[in-house]
C-alpha cells in the first residue's frame, strides 16, 4: 500500500475514533448520502449485515435521535439490523441476528415490519473472503440477491436500496438484475473506500416492480427471463438463476472513482458453469487460512 492511501485509511480510521464511530465504514454511508441524499425523508429502514454497527450508528444519529430530541419518540423511525454476527446496542435500533441468505432471517425481516414498508435498505455485506476471486464474488453476489429478495418484500415502490458489489467483469449482469426493479441505478465509489479495493457499492432509486410482480414471483419472473434469453437453446434451469455474476476478478477497464452508464438490457445470459457449492467455498476458506495467503483488502 502506497503512502498516500496508508494516510488516507489513517484519516478515516482517527477520524471514525474521534467521532465514536465502530468503524470507518461509517463514512461510506455518510458520503454515499452526501451525494444522493438517500436519507432525506425516510422513516423506516433495514440495515443488512450491520455488524459491528457503524452504519446502524449512522442510521440511529441521523434518523432516531433527531425524532426524539423534536420530543417525539412515538413517530421515530423503525430501523432494523441484521448481521450473522452479535452487535453491541445501538440506540433506536432493533437488531436480529441471523443469515440473510436463509429464509428464517428474511421472514423475520419481514415479520417485524407487520406490513408496513421501508423506505430504504442498505446492505454492506461482505462475505469471509477466500483469496479466489471468482468464488469471492460469487459468494458476495448471493449477498446481494439475498438482500434484493428481501428488498421485493419490505421496500416501498419508490424507496432506495444500496448495497455493496465486487467489481468483476461480469458484474454488468448484476445490475441488469437490479434494473429489473430500480430504473435508476447507480455504482458509487465513495473516497473512504480505498481505492485499492473491488468494492463499490450500487445505489439503486425508484423501486418499481415489474407489473403483476409479487415478491413470491422473483424466482419464477428470473426463470422465464432465463428461458427467454438462453441463446443456445438449452434447457434453463432454476439453479443457474441464483447466479447473479459470474465473475472472474478482471478488474481492468473499470476506473475505481468513475460513474458508469448501465447497459439498457434488462438481461443478459447466464453461462452454464455450476456455482461454487458451500463445502467447496469452505474448503477454500480453509485453504486460505493453511497458506496464510493475502485475502483481498475490503474496504
Ligand atoms: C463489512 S461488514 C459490515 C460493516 C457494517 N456496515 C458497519 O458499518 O459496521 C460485513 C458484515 O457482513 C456480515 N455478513 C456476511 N455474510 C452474511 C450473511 N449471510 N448474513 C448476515 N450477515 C452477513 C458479516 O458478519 C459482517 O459483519
Amino acid at each position: 500500500m502506497g503512502k498516500a492511501s496508508k494516510d488516507k485509511r489513517d484519516i478515516y480510521y482517527r477520524k471514525a475514533k474521534e467521532e465514536g464511530w465502530r468503524a470507518r465504514s461509517a463514512f461510506k454511508l455518510l458520503q454515499i448520502d452526501e451525494a444522493f441524499s438517500i436519507l432525506k425523508g425516510v422513516h423506516h429502514v433495514v440495515d443488512l449485515c450491520a455488524a459491528p454497527g457503524s452504519w446502524s450508528q449512522v442510521l440511529s444519529r441521523r434518523l432516531y435521535l433527531p425524532a426524539l430530541q423534536m420530543g417525539r419518540p412515538e413517530s421515530a423511525p423503525k430501523i432494523v439490523a441484521v448481521d450473522l454476527q452479535p452487535m453491541a446496542a445501538i440506540e433506536g435500533v432493533t437488531q436480529i441476528q441471523g443469515d440473510i441468505t436463509s429464509s428464517v432471517t428474511a421472514r423475520q425481516v419481514i415479520s417485524h415490519f407487520h406490513g408496513e414498508k421501508a423506505d430504504l435498505v442498505v446492505s454492506d455485506g461482505a462475505p469471509d473472503v477466500t483469496g479466489l476471486h471468482d468464488m469471492d464474488e460469487f459468494v458476495q453476489a448471493q449477498l446481494i440477491l439475498a438482500a434484493l429478495t428481501i428488498v421485493t418484500h419490505v421496500l416501498r415502490p419508490g424507496g432506495t436500496f444500496v448495497a455493496k458489489v465486487f467489481r468483476g467483469k461480469e458484474v454488468s449482469l448484476l445490475y441488469s438484475q437490479l434494473k429489473v426493479f430500480f430504473p435508476d441505478v447507480t455504482i458509487a465509489k465513495p473516497k473512504s473506500s480505498r481505492n485499492s479495493s473491488i468494492e463499490a457499492f450500487v445505489v439503486c432509486r425508484q423501486y418499481t416492480p415489474p407489473p403483476n410482480f409479487s415478491p413470491s414471483a422473483l424466482q419464477g419472473l428470473l426463470a422465464s427471463a432465463a428461458a427467454e434469453q438462453d441463446s443456445r437453446g438449452e434447457p434453463s434451469r432454476a439453479e443457474r438463476l441464483i447466479v447473479p455474476f459470474l465473475a472472474c476478478g478482471d478488474l481492468s477497464g473499470f476506473d475505481a472513482d468513475q460513474s458508469y452508464d448501465l447497459p439498457d438490457e434488462h438481461y443478459v445470459s447466464l453461462d452454464p458453469v455450476q456455482p461454487p457449492t458451500a463445502p467447496a467455498y469452505k474448503s477454500a476458506l480453509a485453504a486460505k487460512r493453511q497458506n496464510q495467503q493475502q485475502p483481498r483488502e475490503e474496504e
